[in-house]
């Protein structure tokens, strides 16, 4: 039985598969200290937060079976990646759930600075009457937006509809995207100095951290609006106090914070011109089903040992190459764990050889998987996101190769491990109509499905080998499901691969090694 833990108020209708699921308890928790999380964490398999639960190093470390941490919602600056990655727990965003509330809230945010919608509301409900909010226009005023991904384009759209000239900054904006959605391209500083209003869609990152700062509002338009629904310190918020004081700034709306909650003396918060809400962007109802759907998904895929897709601590891969790139997953996972099996002493090389097929498409998550096989019996909490980073902490060399040519094979993948005292390689192949195969042991051909208990024996090609290996797994009742011979000449060296229906004793394999003409022999599970 999986446990979740779902520490801050997420939806109950969106993780409703969680407490369907027959495999998971769900334990819902919110507002715990950090001792108070570390004392209960090491229970649990899986962590659901919102932003309000900071996971700490500490967390973690006290998470001793901690899979997977799921934050329903985009930014995961409330989770220590670093520390994630290191131990191997997966993070999991839910990255599209929320853009339109956000959207929505920045729009509500831009007209009620334009109208001044919260201070009149103040004056009309304390029982004045004071016409003399005088707003101005969306209509014909130059937008400027800072990050144009999801959130920052669905903005531009609006902007557009409602009669805004759009200009755009995002380092990954291109000009074909950015004429689509009729966004003219700017830099920081040009948009700054042209802009009726700013908002920023950017997370919060050491190049975002007050990107707008003194120096911007040094060149800005007077009289111009400010928008952050996104994070706090992409602002500078004490440049922008004295921004308001000098007139530059006539008005702006905060959703976040550089500290949350801030302080009481905040000086946002007793000034007119600055509207603030408390973190609300993604808070609908709609949104907050949305998030708490993909995030469930998502874990409960990862719990389960099933593909995932929106890991914040693994490389994006597209779909494209992830469709051509996810059968061979598994069977990169085995080669690398026979070969992590079979090679005596401390691997400090990996070299893998991608032909075929593969070579069109990035195979670096592929060989993942080969590095985590290869290290699977030895390195506990080792998984696909952490393999890398271990195999690197370990001084371990990993090289990968292409080549157009691949034999008789439509896709091969060939590993190999070298070790002080020996090189061992393996290459398979995924075959049509026969899945997953193992085609080469070092120099011997051979051709088997890599499951179950094998033995791989090192041997001289001579007359009754064979048969006196059946008979000694025989006589002590290790039953042989299938057999392989591999050699190059007759009367040469060959290898032996046999899959058995269960492991065979030490003793047997003591036997084994000590009959004539059998070098050497390794068993093994995959
Ligand atoms: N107030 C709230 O409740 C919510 C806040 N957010 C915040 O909004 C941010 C944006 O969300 P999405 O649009 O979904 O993320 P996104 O990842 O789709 O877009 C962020 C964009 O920022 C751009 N960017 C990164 N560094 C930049 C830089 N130095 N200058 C300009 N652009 C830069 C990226 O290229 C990317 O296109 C999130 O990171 C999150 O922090 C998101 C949802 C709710
Ligand atoms: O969970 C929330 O309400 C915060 C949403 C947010 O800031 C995000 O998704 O980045």
């Amino acid at each position: 039985m999986y446990k979740v833990l779902v520490s801050d108020p997420i939806s109950d209708m969106g993780i409703q598969m969680l407490y369907d699921a027959t495999d998971v308890e769900v334990v819902k928790q919110s507002g715990l200290s950090e001792d108070e999380l570390i004392a209960i964490i090491g229970d649990y398999d899986a962590l659901l937060v919102r932003s309000q639960t900071k996971v700490t190093e500490k967390i973690m470390s006290a998470g001793t079976r901690l899979k997977v941490i799921g934050r329903a919602g985009v930014g995961v600056d409330n989770i220590d990646l670093e520390a994630a990655t290191k131990r191997g727990i997966i993070v999991i965003n839910a990255p599209d759930g929320n853009t339109i509330a956000t959207c929505e809230l920045t729009f509500a945010m831009m007209m009620s600075t334009a109208r001044m919608i919260p201070q009149a509301y103040k004056k009309t409900v304390g029982g004045e009457w004071d016409r003399k909010f005088i707003g101005v226009e969306l209509r014909n005023k130059t937008l400027g937006i800072l990050g144009m991904g999801r959130i920052g384009s669905e903005v531009a759209k609006r902007a557009k509809v409602f009669g805004m000239e759009v200009i755009g900054y995002d380092p990954f904006l291109t000009e074909e995207r950015a004429e689509k959605i009729g966004v003219k391209l700017g830099t920081v500083n040009e948009i700054v100095a042209q802009a009726d209003f700013i908002t920023v869609h950017t997370p919060l990152t050491p190049e975002t951290r007050h990107l707008i700062s003194k120096p911007q509002f040094d060149i800005m338009k007077k009289g111009m609006r400010l928008i952050n629904c996104a994070r706090g310190g992409i602002i500078d918020e004490m440049a922008m106090v004295e921004a308001i004081e000098q007139g530059i700034v006539a008005g702006a709306a905060f959703d976040v914070f550089e500290v949350e909650p801030p302080q009481q003396d905040h000086p946002f918060l007793n000034n007119p011109k600055v509207i603030v809400t408390p973190h609300l962007g993604a808070s609908t109802i709609e949104a907050q089903e949305n998030v708490a759907i993909d995030v469930s998904e998502e874990v409960l895929h990862i719990l389960r040992n099933e593909p995932f897709k929106n890991a914040v601590n693994l490389p994006p891969v597209p779909a494209n190459v992830l469709n051509i790139l996810q059968p061979y997953f598994g069977l990169g996972e085995k080669i690398g764990s026979i070969l992590g099996q079979i090679a005596q002493g401390a691997v400090y090389e990996i070299v893998v050889n991608y032909a075929g097929d593969l070579i069109d498409v990035d195979t670096s998550p592929l060989t993942r998987y080969i590095v985590k096989g290869v290290f699977e019996k030895q390195l506990e909490g080792l998984n696909i996101v952490n393999a890398m980073h271990l195999a690197k902490s370990r001084d371990v060399n990993i090289v990968v190769q292409k080549s157009n040519t691949s034999n008789s094979f439509t896709n091969l993948v060939t590993v190999t491990v070298k070790t002080k005292q020996e090189e061992k390689t393996l290459a398979g192949t995924l075959l049509a109509g026969y899945g997953e195969r193992i085609v080469r042991i070092d120099q011997y051909p051979v051709d088997f499905a890599a499951e179950g208990n094998l033995l791989l024996i090192s041997h001289n090609d001579k007359p009754g080998i064979i048969g006196r290996v059946g008979t000694l797994l025989g006589t002590n009742n290790v039953n042989i499901a299938t057999m392989q011979v591999g050699r190059k000449v007759i009367g040469g060296s060959a290898i032996m691969v046999l899959t058995i229906d269960k492991s065979a004793p030490s003793n047997v394999l003591d036997e084994l090694s000590e009959q004539a003409e059998i070098v050497n022999v390794r068993a093994l599970t995959v």
